[in-house]
């Protein structure tokens, strides 16, 4: 993809007849209005925000044919809206970004309005097609963007709005997508009617669903260590390997996110999709090709093959002070802490752990991947009190492969130590721009 350059992806298989013309491979050249719904939330400026912040200083994203709007009910001003995400923007300012900052600051505009009614975005509408004259796009050409930085609660009703409010013509080859968060509803009845309600306003081709531990640097890599390493391939089995864990912590609590987080807990909002996307990556066969529906179709068997949760194998808590919070309701039970123990019934898995574990609040920021294998058979040199060989890929913080193996303690005496090789990310690839494209 050049600079400043969109590719246009035809994703046929999803495409139905009326919408064909739409997603032709028609050339791209009007204005780009992306719209951050949410705007004043924790998403949006810990991780939106910032991203478009790192297309932008990357080229990906032109000031010429860009404009972004924040849009939510809390009522402040433009420059209020700018000055809630700078301090997210460049976590290095030491490296000197201050004039692209600024820049980038002023491609924003905030519309405060309800998600409920057309009031709000009928004016969300006016300052879209403003931006659109104002860049002189031709009817049918420009491109509007609808980011949901949202509570899954309001996705519906928020469809509606767009859908009645906010389309553009699109036959110049102008487009208009929705990019939907996790937790995609709450259960496989309210997911499927999630589905059902945004399929009848919008066809496939326009709905994005997004999970961002996808866009991780490791966990894009499980794919490649997994599948274009000889080494891996006779071992990553039940025969060799005694469990995985796969683990989310975070040092800090709500902090203001209760209106989101209460209805859903740690499990909707971690394990369920960002963990369970990891599992699948760990877990499944070679897909076909790297074809989208091809992967998709093996992690499909892998979550087909988890046996039911039993009971005993799942811990859940809530840290202290979680009900401090104002935005959580005095008696909240909701967990802000889960392990959860699952068993994959299939050749390759049977009898092996597969250990999620997700905290808020706790002691450390980490999210890991450590695969676990047996003791060595026969073991000539007592390598149990040392511990058993690991393989660790961390997804954050300070991206590392590890490798826990047990050695020879250098010296005279034929005593064994444990010690690892180590793949950091931070030495090994310095100045690559992977943290800032992935990790905001
Ligand atoms: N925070 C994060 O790091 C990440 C969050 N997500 C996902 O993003 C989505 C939003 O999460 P997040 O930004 O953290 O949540 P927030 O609680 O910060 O909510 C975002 C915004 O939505 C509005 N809002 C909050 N609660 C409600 C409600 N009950 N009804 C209507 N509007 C409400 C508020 O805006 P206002 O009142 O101004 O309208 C708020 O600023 C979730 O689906 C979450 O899973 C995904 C990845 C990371
Ligand atoms: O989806 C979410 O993810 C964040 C953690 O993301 P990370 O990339 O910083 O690990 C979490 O804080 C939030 O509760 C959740 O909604």
């Amino acid at each position: 993809m050049g600079s400043g350059q969109w590719l246009m992806e035809k994703r046929s298989s999803f495409r139905s007849d009326s919408f064909s013309k739409e997603f032709e491979n028609v050339p791209e050249t009007g204005c780009l209005s992306i719209i951050v719904l949410g705007a004043s939330g924790d998403l949006a400026k810990k991780k939106t925000f910032p991203a478009l912040f790192n297309l932008y200083r990357q080229g990906f994203l032109q000031s010429n044919e860009v404009h972004i709007f924040g849009y939510a009910r809390t009522k402040i001003s433009d420059d209020e809206l700018r000055s809630r995400i700078s301090g997210y923007l460049c976590k290095d300012a030491s490296t000197g970004h201050s004039e692209d900052v600024s820049k980038f600051l002023q491609l924003i505009k905030y519309v405060s309005g309800s998600y409920d009614t057309e009031e709000g975005f009928q004016l969300l509408d006016k300052e879209i097609s403003e931006h659109e004259l104002a860049k002189n796009s031709a009817e049918g050409s420009s491109r509007r963007l609808f980011y949901f930085a949202l509570p899954p609660s309001v996705y519906p009703v928020v469809c509606k709005m767009i859908k009645k409010c906010c389309m553009n013509k699109s036959d110049l080859g102008g487009w208009t997508r929705i990019v939907v968060e996790k937790p995609f509803g709450k259960d496989l009845e309210s997911s499927e009617r999630l589905s059902a309600q945004i399929g009848e306003l919008f066809e496939e081709p326009q709905i994005y669903r997004i999970d961002h531990y996808l866009g991780k640097e490791l966990v894009q890599n499980m794919l490649v260590l997994r599948f274009a390493n000889r080494l891996f391939l006779p071992l990553w089995n039940r025969d060799n390997i005694a469990n995985v864990q796969i683990v989310f912590r975070e040092d800090f609590g709500t902090e203001g996110r209760g209106g989101y987080f209460d209805e859903y807990g740690i499990i909707r909002d971690i394990i369920q999709n960002h963990l369970l996307q990891v599992l699948c990556l760990v877990a499944m066969e070679k897909p076909v090709s790297l074809k989208p529906e091809h992967i998709r179709d093996e992690k499909v068997k892998v979550l087909q093959s988890v046996l039911p949760i039993k009971d005993e194998e799942v811990v859940l808590g809530q840290y202290q002070g979680y009900r401090d919070d104002p935005t959580v309701p005095d008696h909240s039970n909701t967990p802000t802490f889960a392990t959860v123990v699952l068993h994959i019934h299939n050749e390759r898995w049977e009898g092996v752990p597969f250990i999620l574990k997700a905290g808020k609040a706790l002691n450390s920021r980490k999210a890991e991947i450590r695969v676990q294998f047996k003791d060595v058979p026969g073991d000539i040199f007592k390598c149990k009190k040392q511990g058993r060989n690991e393989f660790v890929i961390r997804l954050q913080p300070s991206e590392a492969i590890y490798m826990k193996l047990t050695v020879k303690q250098p010296g005279l005496e034929m005593s064994t130590a444990q010690s690892e090789l180590d793949l950091s990310y931070r030495q090994r690839y310095q100045g690559l721009p992977f943290r800032r494209l992935m990790s905001a």
